[in-house]
């Protein structure tokens, strides 16, 4: 069902956007802060409906430790969608499998997080939601729950079928996309290929152009080795693949690419004045300069999918689960992120 409108207005790029995004929450792991930041929304107003998936019961035993009081409201499809007005929270009911104790991991549950992104994915591709914003959920103990998972970026690829998706992390004109995800680093390297390497810069321009309005995006894109491969002498991959797949998109899309850059120094302030995005080649290549930059204010981006999904910066934080110190602006800078997106796309 898609979700009809009854927001304020929003004054956005000079234009007024009346359209109200109805918006789904996954709250993530049970035993961290996941909870703590979906209760914080509630003292904050955006400009759509926030419908949060979660177990009523642990919302209710979070606030109570937290002091808070928010009042619970079920959510219904068939209302339109409008602001929940401050102190409520909607919430899409799910069940836990086992009690929660904020701090410890209990695979038993993982089953409830896996359900949650199961109903957003469901949710968002019948358009009942215009994205889905997830709360940080623990890998590990999805797995020891005997259910292979390597991350929401990957789930979310499988479940819809999409051949590549690129994760791409934002904090301000700051963009780092991934050539490759959550991989052991012993593996990197022979997953560069060509064909990868085609199909993620084909997603992330696309994706600049069509959902951040970037007309001709310009990429960085980073080498493997360090120094770009000293010319053959600290790794072959920048010539014998990176090199010519970048020359090959460039001459037949006409991507506007430059690298292989020596990663160290793609990330200083002359390269990057001139760029759009970097695409880094592995995982922490790219996201420790983009979480030194911004984290806790960062957002987390799924290119290439049917749909607008956006994400915290970082992870589970079960020290803080249930103490009050958990800082929520990641998680509202990926609401307004899905936001804006999804305005944009209603043109
Ligand atoms: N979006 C996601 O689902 C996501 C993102 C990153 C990591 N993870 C997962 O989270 C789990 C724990 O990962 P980790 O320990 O490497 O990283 P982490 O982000 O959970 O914690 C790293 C440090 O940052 C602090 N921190 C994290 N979020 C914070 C917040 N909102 N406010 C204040 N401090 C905060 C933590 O207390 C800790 O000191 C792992 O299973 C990892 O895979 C999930
Ligand atoms: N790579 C992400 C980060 O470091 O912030 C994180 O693990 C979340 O990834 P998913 O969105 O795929 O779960």
């Amino acid at each position: 069902m898609a979700s009809t409108n009854s927001c304020r207005s929003l004054r956005r790029n000079k234009t007024v956007s009346h359209y109200c995004p109805r918006i789904i929450i996954t709250s993530g792991e049970p035993a961290g802060i996941g909870p703590d930041l979906c209760l914080a929304l509630a003292a904050q107003q955006f400009n759509a409906q926030l419908v949060v998936a979660a177990d009523p019961a642990i919302l209710t035993a979070r606030a109570k430790q937290l002091g808070l009081e928010i009042q619970l409201q079920t959510y219904e499809p068939k209302q339109p969608a409008k602001p929940t007005p401050l102190n409520q929270l909607l919430v899409l009911p799910t069940q836990t499998q086992h009690t929660v104790i904020p701090g410890q991991l209990n695979p038993a549950n993982a089953q409830h997080v896996l359900d949650m992104l199961d109903i957003a994915i469901k949710g968002c591709s019948q358009q009942e939601f215009a994205a889905m914003v997830t709360a940080p959920i623990h890998k590990g103990v999805i797995n020891d729950s005997g259910v292979p998972f390597s991350g929401h970026t990957e789930y979310l690829a499988s479940a819809t079928n999409t051949q590549q998706v690129v994760m791409m992390l934002a904090s301000g004109s700051l963009r780092v996309a991934l050539a490759t995800t959550h991989l052991p680093l012993k593996t990197v390297s022979a997953s560069i290929t060509p064909t990868l390497l085609e199909q993620v810069i084909s997603v992330l321009h696309q994706d600049l152009q069509q959902k951040f309005g970037i007309a001709q995006p310009h990429i960085l894109v980073c080498g493997l080795n360090p120094h770009a491969g000293e010319g053959g002498h600290l790794g072959t991959e920048e010539f014998e693949i990176i090199t010519p797949t970048l020359n090959r998109l460039a001459k037949q899309f006409g991507f506007n690419l430059t690298g292989p850059l020596p990663a160290d120094t793609a990330f200083t302030q002359k390269p990057l004045a001139q760029a759009d995005a970097v695409l880094a080649m592995y995982h922490d290549q790219g996201l420790p300069v983009l979480k030194y930059a911004g984290f806790g204010n960062a957002v987390n981006i799924t290119l290439g999918l049917p749909f607008i999904r956006t994400s915290v910066d970082h992870g589970t934080a079960l020290d803080l689960a249930g103490t009050g110190t958990a800082d929520p602006g990641s998680l509202f800078t990926a609401i307004e992120y899905a936001i804006n997106m999804s305005q944009s796309q209603q043109g």
